[in-house]
C-alpha cells in the first residue's frame, strides 16, 4: 500500500453527510449509508502524492478517537448540516478540542451540507462523472429552512481561528474555507477537496524535502564505502 504523504480528517455529528461526501468524491455516488463505527480511510492519488482522507464516527461513543484520527493531520474538515443549527453548535461544543493533536500548521475547513435541502441551485446533479445515476430533479417545492447561514459559519471559522491561535497569521480567510455542499447532488464536493488538497501541497513538499536531506552523513558512505546509495546527497 501507498505510504500517504499527508492526512485530511472529516469531523462532525452524526448524520452531517461526512460518509456521503466521501462515496462522492471517492466512489462518484450517493449511495445509502450506515452510521459509522470508529473510522475508516481512503488513500487518494493528488498527481504524485498520496493523500489519506480519514471518515470519522459522529457518534458520541466514538468521541474520543477523533483525538486520534487528529493526529499529525495537515487539514481538517468540520461538516454540519445546514438544516440543522444543532450540528454546528456541536462542532465547537464537542470537536473542536479534537484537533490539539493536528499539526501546528493545520489548516480548517467549515462544510454546510446537504444544501440541495435548502437551495435550488445545489439540487441539479452536478457530477459529470456519474452518468450512470439519475438525474435530481429534487423536490424544488419541498425545500427546507436553512438553519445555518454562510455567515454563521464563518463566524465559527475565526472562532477556530482564535482557538488556535492563529488571529493575525497567516491564517487562510473565512470566505476562502467555508463551503457549501450536497453529497447528493455532487455541489461543490470536488471544490472543497481539491481546494484542501492545493492548500496542503506546501506541507507534502516541506515534509518530502526533510525526509530527503538525511540529518546525518555516513562518512563512509561518502567514500562510495558502500554500494547501496542513500536518498539524500552526501557530499
Ligand atoms: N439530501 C441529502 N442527504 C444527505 C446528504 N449527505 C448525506 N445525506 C443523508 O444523510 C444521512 C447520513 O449520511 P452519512 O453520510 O451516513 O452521515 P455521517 O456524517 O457519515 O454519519 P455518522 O457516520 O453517523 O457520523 C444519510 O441518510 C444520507 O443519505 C446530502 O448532501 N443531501
Ligand atoms: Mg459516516
Amino acid at each position: 500500500m501507498k505510504k500517504p504523504d499527508v492526512k485530511v480528517v472529516l469531523l462532525g455529528d452524526m448524520n452531517v453527510g461526512k460518509t456521503s461526501l466521501l462515496h462522492r468524491y471517492m466512489e462518484r455516488k450517493f449511495k445509502e449509508t450506515i452510521s459509522t463505527v470508529g473510522g475508516a480511510f481512503y488513500l487518494k492519488q493528488w498527481g504524485p502524492y498520496n493523500i489519506s482522507i480519514w471518515d470519522t464516527a459522529g457518534r458520541e461513543q466514538f468521541h474520543g478517537l477523533g483525538s486520534m484520527y487528529c493526529r499529525g493531520a495537515a487539514a481538517v474538515i468540520f461538516i454540519y448540516d445546514v438544516t440543522n443549527w444543532q450540528s454546528l453548535a456541536e462542532l465547537e461544543e464537542r470537536f473542536l478540542s479534537l484537533t490539539d493533536t493536528a499539526n501546528h500548521d493545520c489548516i480548517y475547513a467549515v462544510v454546510g451540507n446537504k444544501a440541495d435541502l435548502t437551495d435550488p441551485k445545489a439540487q441539479q446533479l452536478q457530477d459529470p462523472e456519474a452518468a450512470s445515476e439519475t438525474r435530481t430533479e429534487g423536490p424544488l417545492g419541498l425545500m427546507l429552512h436553512k438553519q445555518v447561514s454562510p455567515e454563521d459559519a464563518k463566524a465559527f471559522y475565526e472562532r477556530i481561528i482564535r482557538y488556535k491561535g492563529l488571529e493575525g497569521k497567516s491564517s487562510l480567510p473565512a470566505d476562502k474555507m467555508c463551503f457549501e455542499t450536497s453529497a447528493k447532488s455532487g455541489y461543490n464536493v470536488d471544490a472543497l477537496f481539491e481546494a484542501l488538497f492545493n492548500l496542503v501541497l506546501p506541507f507534502i513538499l516541506r515534509k518530502r524535502n526533510e525526509n530527503q536531506v538525511s540529518p546525518t552523513v555516513d562518512l563512509e558512505e561518502c567514500r562510495g564505502g558502500s554500494s547501496k546509495r542513500s536518498k539524500s546527497s552526501c557530499c
